[in-house]
């Protein structure tokens, strides 16, 4: 029965469902039930292979990925951008052996942030609702990968820490080819040593997956790379990955 379960998900989605259509650009009740067949496809995605390739430049507002692009170029030109660990806190470790990249966490106190999580709180919402994963928050930084930079393979979340559950990986990168290199190298949930996708980092593509359970790995860069890692987590206070 596919109506009664619309109009409840709409329902308990109204302030959300209703920012995301104003983020279209449609608030019509076409734009809420295209918002939940599109959610229906990222559940589904994650739930049958644990992993999914998205476009998202139809789905964010007008030139928030050129905005966003804008801030981490600017992030990176002032060296606001710090080298990236693995870890936290006290166990933070930083190796250049397997993460080469720089970060800087986002706040979403400027007006592309600030659009940019309500695109994810509409994600971390209807993830929930699909999944029912109780996924309390996220947390998103931005990274900038140098020429020659790379992550070597690895996974966000230990498997039973609750913490990571979901990642999303959005890239901000124009005109980039095949010889930029890069790309994200996706392995097999049930198979470490097979690979099930190679995502090229190209402005608006993004992917999805269970951070306990898809392996993945970032090749080297050959120009400068910028991207926004975000994780939908378990935990209320952040808690050691
Ligand atoms: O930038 C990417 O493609 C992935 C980055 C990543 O795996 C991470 O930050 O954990
Ligand atoms: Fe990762």
């Amino acid at each position: 029965m596919p109506e009664p379960r619309l109009e409840g998900a709409t329902g308990r989605f109204d302030k959300v469902a209703g920012d995301t259509a104003s983020l279209a650009g449609k608030a019509d009740g076409a734009g809420v039930a295209a918002t939940d067949v599109w959610l229906d496809a990222l559940a589904d995605g994650l739930s049958q292979k644990a992993w999914i390739e998205l476009d998202l430049s139809a789905r964010l507002p007008v030139g928030l990925i050129e905005a966003l692009r804008n801030e981490v170029e600017i992030l990176d030109r002032t060296k606001a951008m710090e080298q990236a660990g693995i870890g936290r806190g006290t166990d933070l470790v930083k190796d250049r052996g397997v993460r080469r990249d720089r970060i800087a966490w986002m706040e979403g106190f400027t007006a592309p942030q600030a659009e940019l999580f309500s695109f994810f709180e509409m994600i971390r919402l209807g993830l929930n609702q699909r999944l029912f994963l109780g996924l309390k928050r996220y947390e998103a930084h931005y990274a900038t990968y140098q020429s020659g930079d790379f992550y070597r393979r690895h996974l966000d979340s230990f498997r039973g820490r609750a913490s990571r559950v979901v990642s999303l990986v959005l890239y901000l990168n124009e005109s980039w080819g095949l010889e930029d290199g890069g790309e994200l190298r996706v392995f097999d949930a049930m198979d470490q040593n097979q690979v099930v996708g190679l995502v090229r980092p190209e402005a608006g593509r993004a992917v999805l997956f269970l951070s306990e359970d898809v392996a993945h790995e970032v090749l080297p860069a050959k120009r400068t790379r910028y991207s926004i890692a975000c994780w939908f987590r378990q935990d209320e206070v952040p808690l050691p990955l």
